[in-house]
């Protein structure tokens, strides 16, 4: 890992109205570092990931990132061009329902290729073949590339999804509750893939997750929200093992009792 990091998001907040999405949230992460976010619902997972992807801009604080020419940026000082030029080609969204991250009414195939058609892409051939070659890599069959995902299982479009997240070669990846809504054995299998293809690519990541199996599973260090704010972070297993705050320990132990 780099000791500059990717990026780093300081004293944001998000406001709505009155009531608090969430509040004087900082920390660094890394090249190739997997974060976790952790928390109820309604601790403000989602509001804090959504500000940082630039989905929605944080009511105080800044959000930075290192680009490929190794400057910084400051993201909501970028021009609304340039933000969506570093989403396509820099960054990965993925969704927790499928159906918000792809086009279902065209091809696997095409899900996948238009991704690199958007980074200037234009050999068909080479494309159909790049596309092909990750959906195995995702462990979609080729004779699955002509059909739609309105046809797939849950699991394989959520494979889909990350499929047409990484073809382009992305530095990092927001996931949102990238397991949930999925049977217990297809989310074992999804992290498993998930967890081999972030460690071979050496991407870094944020993963919101309510899951604490989840964090333990991929994630190198994790956060734990509560009403809006970060009331812990460390190593993974060193939240998980030996928690500090009380609100940590009954999250913990709640799972443990299951
Ligand atoms: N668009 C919105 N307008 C008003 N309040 C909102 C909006 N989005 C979120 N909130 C509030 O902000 C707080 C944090 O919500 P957020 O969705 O970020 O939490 P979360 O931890 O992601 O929850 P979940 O796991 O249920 O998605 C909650 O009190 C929520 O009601």
């Amino acid at each position: 890992m780099s000791d500059q990091p990717l990026l780093s998001v300081n004293d944001v907040s998000k406001f709505y109205g009155s009531r608090v999405g969430c509040r004087d949230v900082s920390f660094d992460l890394y090249p190739g570092e997997v974060l976790a976010v952790v928390g109820e619902s309604g601790s403000g997972k989602t509001t804090l990931l959504n500000c940082i992807s630039t989905r929605l801009e944080p009511t105080n604080g800044s959000v930075t990132y290192r680009m490929r020419d190794e400057t910084t940026r400051d993201l909501y000082q970028m021009s609304e061009a340039e933000r969506r030029f570093l989403m396509r080609t820099d960054w990965g969204f993925v969704h927790q329902n499928p159906a918000d991250g792809l086009r279902m009414a065209v091809s696997a195939g095409a899900n996948v290729g238009e991704r690199l058609m958007a980074v200037g892409d234009r050999h068909y051939g080479n494309i159909r073949e790049t596309a092909i070659d990750w959906l195995g890599r995702v462990e979609i069959n080729e004779d699955r590339v002509d059909d739609q995902p309105r046809a797939f299982s849950g699991g394989m479009r959520q494979r889909l999804q990350i499929a047409r997240n990484l073809v382009t070669g992305p530095r990092l990846i927001f996931m949102d509750e990238p397991t949930g809504g999925l049977d217990v054995s297809v989310q074992a299998r999804l992290l498993d893939l998930i967890r081999g293809l972030v460690s071979d690519l050496g991407l870094a990541a944020i993963v919101v997750t309510h899951d604490l199996a989840v964090a333990r599973l991929l994630s190198h260090r994790m956060i734990v929200m509560k009403d809006g704010h970060v009331i812990e972070s460390g190593l993974t297993d060193r939240v998980l093992d030996d928690p500090h705050q009380p609100y940590t320990q009954l999250l913990v132990s709640s799972i443990l009792q299951v």
